[in-house]
């Protein structure tokens, strides 16, 4: 991103951010309720655009690619997904594979492997037949994670992805985020959790009423005064 701006209605929500997501970094995206964590993120999918700077994805800016290009390169598992049929957990799994299968009412032998190699990168091979509606919340969530697995792109975006996860799950994502970035991929996530942000990933940034006020290995970047001063009341004078 350069000197990106964003306004929704009137109002200014994102100010002059610039930064860059790498490959074989996990980044951690962090900030108070409304800062614009997930409006920031809408961006670096280009499901939205700037009002003033430019998003660029391999140097070019979003703009300028077409969604399918950009399915094949960034990955996206949202926040509380409410799925509206009871699809079953590989059928969702295997709608990863839609932006390399245009044409085929039905997956190929190739998408088909995609998808087990996805299953049984989260653990869930047992839950392929289940419908997807009957899930747990956690449950959900390895599906979807699953869906951009077999995506196979290689930038992951991922918002809150720990929500509705146990324990043991929240420390095997965070296992599988790190192992996707040693494999080069660049992962990006949004969380509310600053203690696991500065264990759990390379690096942090901060966004505060949209802006961005830190930036920086986050074992360094969330000490604890810098953690107080992001999650402060908001002062009058910080009104967008
Ligand atoms: N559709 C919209 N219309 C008007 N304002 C909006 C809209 N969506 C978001 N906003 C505003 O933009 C700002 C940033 O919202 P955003 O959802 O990006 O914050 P966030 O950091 O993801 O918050 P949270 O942690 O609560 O999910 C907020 O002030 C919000 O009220």
């Amino acid at each position: 991103m350069e000197h990106v701006g964003f306004r929704q209605g009137r109002r200014m929500v994102l100010h002059d951010l610039s930064f860059g997501i790498k490959a074989g970094e996990t980044t951690a995206l962090l900030g108070p309720n409304g800062a614009g964590k997930t409006t920031l993120l809408r961006l670096l999918l280009g499901l939205a655009q700037p009002c003033t700077g430019r998003v660029l994805l391999d140097g070019r800016p979003m703009a300028q690619w077409s969604r399918r290009e950009i399915a094949r390169r960034i990955a996206y598992v949202p926040q509380g997904h409410v799925p509206l049929f009871p699809y079953s957990v590989r059928d969702i799994v295997g709608m990863g594979r839609l932006a390399e299968t245009p044409f085929a009412p039905a997956l190929r032998a190739m998408d088909e492997d995609a998808v087990d190699r996805a299953l049984a990168e989260l653990g869930i091979t047992r839950l392929a037949s289940r419908p997807y509606t009957d899930l747990s919340g956690g449950e959900r969530q390895a599906v979807l994670l699953a869906r951009a697995l077999a995506q196979g792109a290689r930038t992951l975006v991922l918002d809150e992805p720990e929500t509705g996860l146990d324990h043991g799950q929240k420390q095997r994502l965070y296992a599988l985020l790190r192992r996707l970035a040693a494999q080069g991929h660049a992962v990006v996530a949004t969380t509310h959790d600053p203690l696991q942000a500065a264990c759990m990933f390379d690096r942090a940034v901060l966004l505060r009423h949209g802006r961005i006020v830190g930036d920086g290995m986050a074992a360094d970047v969330l000490s604890d005064a810098m953690v107080e001063r992001l999650y402060a009341p908001p002062d009058p004078s910080e009104a967008l």
